[in-house]
């Protein structure tokens, strides 16, 4: 059964078949070094700092096969994933949209400049316009439009203000190929925009980016969100090649805080990849990029934010293919357990140089992640790497760590006792995570108090040093820059209409929190 398609490659690809349609150039580059399980517990006693003592011995000294990086070598090539075209998406007919409750900020008076602007509402606490916000440089690039490092122009606040194009959003997709008309993607893209700014309203973790403002002119979306100076662990990873298992540790212990929140929250993540992972300017990791993480929970307290679609069977088929889970890639419901698997994939990225499954384009990448048994773990890591590595990279859910329940519980008792297993201890109490306070990851304030292992440098947050000068150089233009027509489907419909609901101001208690 063909069920999706990525891109013009991937028309061909049978996602429940064999896969017979890899590139035979691209056939796999890696070979298993398979953990021995029964040694572990004898390394485990002995092991006194992996990075230490990791040996050096490459893939293709282990193996006889050419699996690079090397270890401590700088890979070339890194390339950003969100320069691949977004994912198709198929979503069962019976999904629900996002409906936003929420009045507009503005009382749905639209604008195209400041003229709307009441002096009232350039407090901070009050509704924000265009106008209000000095633009300063480009942070980032997406799908549908830019990111910019912003000035407040009454408080002289830097923030990251994320713009989407009206007309990005709402123009039908005439390339999409599948079952899906093309208006259930325009109908998609809508429901991710709105989860995005629902969701981020509704979060405060000291790992997920703030959101404190969100409005719309007649062209764009705008969130203002907290500006995060470190830039993204994409550039760090891009600097430094691997990292060594502590700081991986590290990372990871944030980000799982992070992922367990949201998921203790019902919403699941879905886009876990270096590129969203930005650091603070103690070096602690933030997530950004809610575009397209889902909120499982129908009917939230609000009232602001009905999905329909339970979080413990999702089905749209969505993400960056190289960390994203088998299940959804085979269009299969899937679960949070989604988010653990692209845990797995960036923990790999980190240690080794590049996720599990790489290819030219998303048919290869996609071929290997479906045809191999398990992702191939360098024989260099740790012990107790490799084994934290193998519990959340099975292909198979029901075989996979289910880290949200197992979280600070122990799993079932071995025969044999294996003290910081995966599976046998709890997942905060693993080997790997030995030298982590997990109550500090809770905290705002611990977290501000005590430095990651790689703190940014920062001469001046307006120069966005940490960020890539493909672009900070860009041309700034005018924040009110190249806007094409809004062609909206339906006559009816104003674009006033389909974003009704977008504007929102962190109450009061937020914003004097955090300013
Ligand atoms: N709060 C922030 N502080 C600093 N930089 C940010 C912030 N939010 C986003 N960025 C930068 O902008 C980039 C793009 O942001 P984001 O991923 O949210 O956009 P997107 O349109 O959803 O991208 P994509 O299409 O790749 O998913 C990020 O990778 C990061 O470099």
């Amino acid at each position: 059964m063909s069920i999706f398609t990525l891109d013009e490659d991937l028309s061909r690809l049978t996602v429940n078949g064999s896969c017979a349609l890899v590139d035979e150039e691209d056939v796999d580059d890696c070979d298993v070094t398979s953990y021995d399980g029964t040694e572990w517990h004898k390394n485990l006693l002995s092991s006194v700092e992996p990075q230490a003592i990791r040996p050096q011995i490459t893939m293709e000294a282990t193996t006889g096969t050419n699996l690079s990086p090397r270890p401590n070598e700088k890979p070339t090539g890194r390339r950003r994933s969100s320069l691949y075209d977004k994912m198709s998406v198929q979503t069962p007919p019976n999904a629900k949209r996002v409906v936003l409750a929420t009045e507009e900020c503005e009382n749905g008076k639209e604008s195209r400049s400041s003229s709307y602007c009441r002096p009232s509402s350039l407090k901070k606490h009050g509704p924000r316009c265009l106008d209000d916000f000095k633009p300063v440089r480009v942070l980032g690039r997406g799908a549908y439009g830019k990111v910019l490092l912003v000035k407040d122009q009454f408080t002289s606040r830097l923030y990251a203000m994320k713009q989407l194009k009206k007309a990005e959003i709402l123009i039908s997709d005439c390339d999409d190929v599948g079952d899906s008309k093309p208006t259930d993607n325009v109908d998609k893209r809508l429901e991710r925009t709105f989860a995005e700014r629902t969701i981020l309203s509704k979060l405060d973790h000291p790992n997920i980016v703030k959101l404190f403002y969100s409005f719309h002119d007649h062209h764009k979306l705008y969130l203002v969100l907290e500006f995060i100076p470190g830039g993204e662990l994409f550039y760090h990873l891009k600097e430094q090649g691997t990292l060594g298992e502590d700081t991986v540790a590290f990372y990871a212990a944030e980000i799982s805080s992070a992922l367990r929140f949201l998921h203790q929250t019902g919403i699941v993540y879905r886009d876990l990849k270096p590129e969203n992972c930005l650091l603070n300017e103690n070096g602690h990791l933030v997530l950004t990029d809610f575009g397209l993480s889902k909120n499982g929970h129908s009917g939230s307290a609000d009232g602001d934010d009905h999905t329909g679609e339970d979080v413990s069977t999702l089905h749209s088929i969505i993400g960056t293919p190289e960390y994203c889970a088998p299940e959804i890639l085979e269009g299969k419901p899937y679960t949070q357990s989604c988010d653990w698997y692209s845990l797995g994939c960036l923990i790999y990225d980190m240690l080794i140089g590049k996720p599990p499954y790489t290819g030219a384009n998303h048919k290869v990448i996609l071929g290997k992640i479906l045809r191999d048994k398990t992702p191939k773990i360098p024989s260099y890591l740790s012990d107790g790497m490799k084994d934290f590595l193998a519990a959340l990279l099975k292909k198979d859910v029901s075989k996979r760590w289910d880290v949200d329940k197992y979280w600070d519980t122990d799993g079932p008792k071995p025969r044999k006792k294996k003290a910081g297993q995966a599976k046998t201890t709890s997942f905060k109490s693993h080997f790997v995570f030995r030298k982590i306070n997990w109550d500090e990851r809770q905290l705002s304030q611990a977290q501000k108090l005590l430095c990651g292992p790689i703190v940014p440098v920062i001469t001046n947050w307006e120069l966005a040093e940490n960020f890539d000068t493909e672009f900070t150089d860009m041309p700034l233009g005018s924040l009110e820059d190249t806007a094409t027509g809004i062609d909206i489907r339906n006559p009816n419909m104003t674009h006033k209409d389909v974003f009704k609901g977008f504007s929102y101001v962190a109450s009061s208690s937020y914003l004097d929190r955090y300013f």
